[in-house]
């Protein structure tokens, strides 16, 4: 098919719609490994592989859509937050952004801990055999439940995010008569730089006790005050997808300055502070994110510096990178469905997934980049939106993208940097079912979370 083929909708180099002015990429075929996973490349016939398979033939073996999860990749991200923060620290991947067993038997293998936020998360951590001393607990409204299982199993903390919360821990560790460590959830009054709903160390918000008015000061007191819970530490965690240390270094400070007032009101020092996760990837060629070497570098000399000049024994740093970790690390291969030319407007190309795969984009106006992946081609670029097959017309993927010209249904286009929060946000709205998650490895690929299906919704629908 010519490019002829679709004459209509905006050209590299147009204005959009909305006045955004965007030029195409200088070569469309290229796939920059500053979003795709690091075994992604072409092979001879110009289709993308991935752990040395071609996506048509994980196309052909799962169907589609389906995240496709590299696993070399995986291990090595994990490996590098591992190696950067070394043995004075504890890093907890946030099983929140993307959770299976199979995940979990890798971290557990490259030496990292797993923080959970709900029985679901702690119940797969502990079925693929995590141990509980290195499963963290978070949460704003944690069940009595939830809190019962996570003592019960041995969790190494529990992250307490109210006063009730101390309340009620306290009873259910007095009742199974263990002391459980804990750390509290402080507010640090930070306004991380990033979408609204993602940010959550500023005041007006759910999360946390605030360090102004002295909520946080008053939690340390109620939990000292509890024979049956140990304090460990401080817990901060200031936003999502973050870029800039500022966020961080003003947090640390604040969490440091804490830990001073603790050793002067109680005469303890805490062991531990967790400064939560948050760090940012690439969604697209413009994002710039930092490598966890830098990271760790950078927060450890922050924490060093604050408790130097505030002269307290530098505590244990423990961090909590979810998306940093697994974003990268995998893609939404789709099917197109559709190409439709709106005559002066748009191209909408509809693939068989959608908002239910990846909400990201309706919810905090996400971008994503796109390629064709099942072929190369030389046509021109043509500007398009690539939206769902879902009821709703914010049902969109990618909102704006270049691909080629001669895009035809059948093709395969795949989206980078859909590791996290994205099979962990699925829903079935309109019944879909939720894509597989499937591990590609030296050759091999296997479902590690197979796809729905029609019985599995009917399973739950009992009449
Ligand atoms: C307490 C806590 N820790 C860690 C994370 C993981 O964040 P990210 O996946 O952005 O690293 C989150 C989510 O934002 C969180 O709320
Ligand atoms: N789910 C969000 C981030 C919030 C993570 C949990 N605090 C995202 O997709 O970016």
């Amino acid at each position: 098919m010519s490019r002829s083929a679709h004459p209509a909708g905006p050209r590299h180099g147009d204005v959009l719609p909305d006045g955004h002015y965007q030029a195409p990429p200088a070569d469309l075929n290229a796939l920059d490994p500053k979003v795709w996973s690091r075994t992604v490349t072409r092979n001879a016939d110009g289709a993308a592989t991935v752990g040395g398979i071609d996506v048509r033939t994980l196309a052909a073996e799962f169907g589609t859509p389906a995240y496709v999860l590299d696993e070399a990749d995986f291990r090595a991200r994990a490996r590098a937050w591992r190696d950067a923060f070394g043995d004075d620290a504890d890093v907890y991947y946030a099983g929140k952004a993307f959770l299976s067993k199979a995940v979990v038997r890798w971290l557990h293998e490259e030496g990292l801990n797993v923080d959970v936020c709900s029985s679901g998360e702690l119940h797969v951590a502990l079925a693929a055999g995590m141990p509980g001393e290195r499963i963290a607990l978070h949460g704003n409204n944690k069940s009595v439940q939830e809190l019962e299982q996570a003592v019960k199993a041995g969790v190494g903390h529990i992250v307490v995010d109210s006063y009730l919360e101390i309340e009620r821990l306290a009873e259910i560790a007095e009742a199974q008569g263990v002391r459980q460590p804990v750390l509290i959830r402080i507010t640090v009054g930070v306004e991380a730089h990033t979408h609204e709903f993602i940010a959550t160390a500023h005041e007006d918000q759910k999360f946390g006790l605030s360090l102004n008015g002295g909520a946080a000061a008053e939690a340390v007191r109620r939990v000292l005050a509890k024979p049956s819970l140990e304090l460990r530490g401080i817990h901060s965690h200031i936003g999502s997808q973050i870029f800039d240390f500022a966020g961080f270094e003003v947090a640390a400070r604040r969490v440091v300055g804490l830990l001073a007032e603790v050793r002067d009101e109680h005469g303890v020092e805490l062991p531990e502070i967790d400064l939560g996760g948050g760090l940012g990837i690439a969604y697209t060629p413009d994002d710039d994110p930092r490598e966890p070497a830098e990271i760790a570098a950078r927060l450890g000399e922050i924490v060093r510096r604050e408790c130097a000049a505030a002269q307290l024994t530098a505590p244990r740093i423990s961090v909590e990178p979810g998306r940093a970790i697994v974003g990268p690390t995998a893609f939404t291969l789709y099917e197109v469905g559709t190409v439709k030319q709106l005559e002066g407007l748009r191209t909408y190309v509809s693939v068989d997934g959608g908002m239910s795969d990846n909400i990201r984009t309706a919810l905090y106006d996400a971008e994503y980049s796109v390629a064709l992946v099942s072929r190369t081609s030389e046509a021109e670029p043509m500007l398009v939106r690539v939206v769902g097959k879902h009821c709703e017309s914010g049902d969109i993927v990618v909102r704006d993208a270049f691909l080629p010209a001669d895009l035809a249904p059948g093709d395969l286009i795949a989206v980078p940097a859909t590791g996290a929060y994205c099979r962990s946000m699925a829903s079935n709205y309109n019944h879909a079912l939720k894509p597989p998650v499937l591990a590609v490895a030296d050759g091999a690929a296997r479902a590690i979370v197979r796809r729905e299906t029609e019985e599995d919704l009917l399973r739950l629908d009992i009449g």
